[in-house]
């Protein structure tokens, strides 16, 4: 990281319910890549882990807590954000406490992984819904 200090990590999540289903979130107006579909997440901040920033991320998006070691490290997508490069990580996680809440979006949805093709996902996430659609 310090031989690289422009590079930005973003930590997401795949919420997995009992049916195989995934959570996406609905980006909000005003917000860069508004009305876009995404797994819920966000930057690591400087001094997080990966693991307590989503674990972060979770609770301010969705009101619901998680324990960094329910975080099962998936699989990874490399991109261009803006004038920066991005390594977007993505995480399985199947228990939480709570029930999730769009409170940070304006509309939650729960998808197979084969359903999301028709919805509007950021371009660095097309790997990671690939992966999932091979995997899950
Ligand atoms: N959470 C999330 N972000 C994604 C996905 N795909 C993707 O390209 N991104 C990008 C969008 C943003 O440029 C960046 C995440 O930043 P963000 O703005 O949501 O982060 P944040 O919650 O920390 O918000 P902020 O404090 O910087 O406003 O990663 C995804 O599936 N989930």
């Amino acid at each position: 990281m310090e031989k690289n200090p422009t590079m930005l990590f973003v930590v997401a999540a795949a919420l997995t319910n009992e049916v195989g289903e995934i959570l996406l979130q609905m980006r909000p107006e005003g917000r860069q890549m508004a009305g876009l579909w995404e797994f819920p997440g966000g930057k690591v901040e400087q001094g997080e882990s990966p693991e307590s920033a989503l674990a972060r991320e979770l609770k301010e998006e969705l009101g619901i807590d998680v324990a960094a070691s329910d975080l099962i490290p998936l699989t990874f997508a490399s991109a261009q954000n803006g004038d920066r490069g991005m390594i977007l990580l993505l995480y399985r996680c199947t228990q939480w406490i709570g029930q999730p809440a769009a409170l940070d979006s304006p509309e939650l949805k729960w998808l197979h992984p084969c359903d999301m093709d028709a919805l509007p996902m950021p371009p660095a996430d097309v790997p990671l819904v690939n992966f999932l659609k091979k995997f899950s």
